[in-house]
């Protein structure tokens, strides 16, 4: 479906020389993303993916590849940027920005068991660690900063009871990010939008997370909620299944126990997690970018997956 910016496999052959990786010998289009426009390539080296960048400018993108080429140093199982014969991993393809990374083996595991969400876990508390002295800073970009701004854009567009769990739920978070607890989490660079089909799984064994496109400094308990709220739920109620819950938080907890404020913000930040990602799908929603070429997601899911953590809270965090 998505390929946004057409390479030819002559266009790969010149641009190619620039890196190490010998001729190009096959290019092929992936339909899946919607941000992108992505390639698998076959070179002399072996097969890579290129990416050429839609959105994101050459200013924006160091964070999120010097973080992937940052991860993949330290043995974290993430896309290696590949560094042309200048060292430089985003150059410009078709007047874009563009990078070439190494392929993950696999797919996506689109209906975990606990053995998947065990593995998820553990390797997102690695990854927390590894990247605790990543030299760039960035916010997350989709944080209370952005919730704050985007909410009164929905809004209007929203019923009158709808409205209601919204702005209850903002002012929730509002206070919450102004408590110790809070301020006292654990936090750094994370990728903030670890759903299913951002980790590639042969079998199952792990063998990957990509599209940081999201990722930011914030709370590493955010990212794990972010996190479980994809990976360990009832699709169709947002109900948490617990023993997937309890599989990811024990993978978590072998390489990196909770503190005790992280066990405090556990259901609060459940909650966040689910807001940010309605408010998100509602601003795609009722504010479709011009030319967006699939349907939205629905915002409703993540509605439905806010109210149940609300009403029901997870077991508690240990
Ligand atoms: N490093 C990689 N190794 C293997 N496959 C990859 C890799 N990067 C991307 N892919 C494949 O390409 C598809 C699209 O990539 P991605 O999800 O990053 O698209 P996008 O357009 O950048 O973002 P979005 O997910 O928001 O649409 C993925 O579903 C995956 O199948
Ligand atoms: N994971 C996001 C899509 C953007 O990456 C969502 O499900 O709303």
């Amino acid at each position: 479906m998505a390929v946004f910016t057409p390479v030819s496999l002559d266009d790969l052959t010149q641009w190619l020389s620039q890196f190490p990786l010998g001729k190009a010998l096959a290019i092929k289009g992936i339909s899946s993303g919607i941000e992108n426009s992505n390639f698998f390539i076959d070179t002399e080296a072996g097969e890579y993916v290129l990416t050429v960048f839609e959105k994101l400018s050459f200013e924006q993108l160091p964070f999120y590849l010097e973080l992937m080429r940052h991860l993949a140093q330290r043995g974290v199982a993430v896309p290696a940027p590949i560094a042309n014969a200048d060292g430089s991993i985003i150059n410009a393809l078709h007047g874009k920005p563009a990078a070439i990374v190494s392929k993950l083996a696999g797919e996506s595991q689109m209906s975990p068991g606990p053995v998947h969400c065990y593995a998820v876990g553990e390797m997102l508390a690695k990854m927390h660690l590894a990247a605790r002295d990543f030299a760039i800073k960035q916010p997350n970009l989709r944080g209370l900063s952005w919730w704050r701004e985007t909410a009164p854009v929905v809004l209007p567009f929203l019923p009158e009871e709808i409205q209601q769990l919204l702005r209850a739920e903002l002012q929730f978070q509002e206070d919450f990010a102004e408590t110790e607890t809070f301020n006292n989490l654990p936090n750094g660079p994370v990728h903030a939008d670890l759903f299913r089909n951002n980790v590639m799984f042969d079998g199952d064994r792990l063998t990957g997370f990509f599209d940081f496109y999201f990722a930011g400094c914030d709370t590493w308990l955010f990212d794990l909620a972010v996190t479980v709220n994809d990976w360990c739920i009832d699709v169709h109620t947002g109900g948490l299944d617990e023993t997937r819950v309890a599989a990811m938080l024990d993978g978590y907890r072998s390489v990196q126990p909770f503190s005790i404020d992280e066990q405090l913000a556990w259901q609060p930040m459940l909650r966040a997690a689910a807001l940010r990602f309605w408010l998100s799908r509602l601003y795609d929603f009722y504010l479709p970018r011009p030319a967006e070429m699939l349907t939205p997601l629905d915002p409703t899911d993540f509605e439905r997956i806010l109210r149940q953590r609300i009403a029901h809270p997870a077991p508690a965090l240990v």
